[in-house]
């Protein structure tokens, strides 16, 4: 999707942000105020994209344990590295991409990170990210716990999807139906620092929104990330112990006619350390077709978008960001 071209109406309701809002969800997850959860939902996905949640319920240690494996996994040699790399597993798009092997906003952008990425596993490849996972053999227990995070991910995710249900006055359960087995992408992503004169060329992921449903991240401490607001500045979306950052993608978008806001981010690291961060995706069934819901079609708002299958949606924007899938003749 390029820069979100909104109406002049929608432009109009949409208040500016200076910060990301935080959002404790402790009262949805155990019921005692489900509604008031929903409408800080509401207003930090109508007019940011973003929002921390707090008092999630996930314990450190999962996310403490997972950042050890990646640190494990990129201090490799990268010929090592490079022996699991995305290309072995064909449209599954499992494994490592090396710095500049994958490009977010092709035309401007080179994109210094590195990545090592997961999803749901099958025992051969089936279809656009489903297929085996590519596991290093030699770091114990990495495999255990770099999956147990993709797990705990996807619950979460679930709950997560409930709260954005009720946040569109829709019943609680909406969403389960479209996420019986979802497309899940779980990335460990080390940015190298840069310094001196940053030039927009080379950053550690480019300008962005993200494609699915919802991204569930966690950083480490060093900051980095930054998201757009309405008046085209970049905020920085500060780490903030304890908290998951929660974005939309297109398809929350699409569904919500643009309600709801798929908004830019990208990362500059010039902090003079290495960032790690575990983005988690959660999209929808291969599947599931996406379009505006009826509640947000109206005359005077009509829709917006085509309907999308979820499976083939997400794949053409891999394709766009991963030169090594140009190369593949696919007919999906
Ligand atoms: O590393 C981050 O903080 C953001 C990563 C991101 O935007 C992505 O992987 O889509
Ligand atoms: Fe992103």
């Amino acid at each position: 999707m390029t820069k979100p071209d909104l109406d002049d109406r929608l432009r109009a309701q949409r208040q500016s942000f200076d910060k990301i809002p935080i959002v404790d969800i402790g009262p949805l997850l155990d019921n005692s105020g489900v509604l008031g959860v929903a409408k800080e939902i509401r207003w930090a996905l109508a007019n940011v994209g973003f929002m921390y949640v707090k008092n999630h319920g996930l314990p450190a240690q999962l996310a403490d344990e997972t950042f050890a494996q990646a640190r494990a996994f990129f201090d490799q040699p990268l010929e090592e590295k490079m022996k699991l790399h995305m290309v072995n597993s064909g449209v599954a798009l499992r494994g490592y991409v090396e710095i500049f092997g994958e490009n977010t906003d092709p035309t401007n952008t080179k994109d210094l990170k590195e990545c090592f990425d997961i999803g749901p596993e099958r025992p051969t490849l089936e279809r656009p990210f489903f297929g085996p996972n590519q596991w290093p053999a030699a770091l114990p227990g990495f495999r255990e716990t770099v999956f147990a995070y993709h797990q705990a991910m996807k619950d979460f995710a679930t709950k997560l999807l409930r709260g954005v249900a009720l946040s569109l006055d829709l019943p609680r359960d909406f969403f389960d139906s479209r996420v019986t087995d979802p497309i899940t992408y779980q990335r460990l992503l080390r940015y190298p620092t840069q310094s001196g004169r940053v030039e927009e060329k080379v950053i550690g992921i480019g300008a962005h929104v993200d494609y699915g449903s919802l991204t569930i991240l966690t950083q480490d401490s060093v900051g980095g990330l930054q998201v757009m607001n309405r008046e085209g500045v970049w905020v920085e979306g500060v780490p903030i112990a304890g908290t998951f950052v929660i974005n939309i993608g297109e398809l929350l978008q699409i569904l919500t006619n643009d309600l709801y806001i798929a908004n830019f981010h990208r990362v500059v690291n010039t902090s003079g350390r290495e960032r790690y961060s575990i983005p988690f995706f959660i999209d929808a069934d291969y599947d599931a077709v996406v379009e505006p819901l009826e509640r947000y079609v109206s005359p005077s708002n009509p829709s917006r978008y085509l309907p999308v299958t979820c499976g083939k949606h997400k794949f053409k924007r891999f394709v766009k960001t991963f030169p090594h899938l140009e190369r593949l003749d696919l007919e999906q």
